[in-house]
């Protein structure tokens, strides 16, 4: 299957399990990749028949700014499964990273695939 990506979006969103990390927004980033098959968008040259990845990076945005989770675990699962379901996406794979979360390393996150890719 083809894919669509989106490499280093960064989102801020309230993440994390501890009482400081309630009152603050923290910044996120994110990797996906996106299986759709891109031969009938080629064939016609038309955005209309693949996924817009502009739209899909909009529509984290606003995902993340609405939402209040502990657990990058949680963030990563619903929001896959809203992608799914908004548009359409029959596989994915979706990394999270929450840089700075660990003195010690560059990011610290999951990743996860929902689907068939
Ligand atoms: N597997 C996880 N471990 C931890 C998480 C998490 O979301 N998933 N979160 C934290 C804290 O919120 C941390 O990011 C604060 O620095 C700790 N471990």
């Amino acid at each position: 299957m083809d894919r669509v990506l989106i490499e280093g979006l960064t989102v801020e969103t309230v993440i994390g399990v501890y009482d400081w990390e309630r009152t603050i927004r923290q910044r996120l980033e994110l990797d996906l990749e996106l299986a759709t098959d891109i031969r009938p968008a080629a064939a016609d040259d038309d955005l209309t028949h693949t996924l817009d990845y502009a739209a899909i990076c909009e529509a984290i945005a606003g995902f993340a700014a609405a939402s209040r989770f502990g657990l990058v675990e949680t963030f990563a699962e619903r929001l896959a499964a809203h992608l799914r379901e908004a548009f359409g996406i029959s596989g994915l794979r979706l990394t999270v990273r929450k840089p700075g979360a660990v003195a010690a390393a560059r990011a610290v996150g999951v990743s996860i695939e929902r689907g068939t890719l």
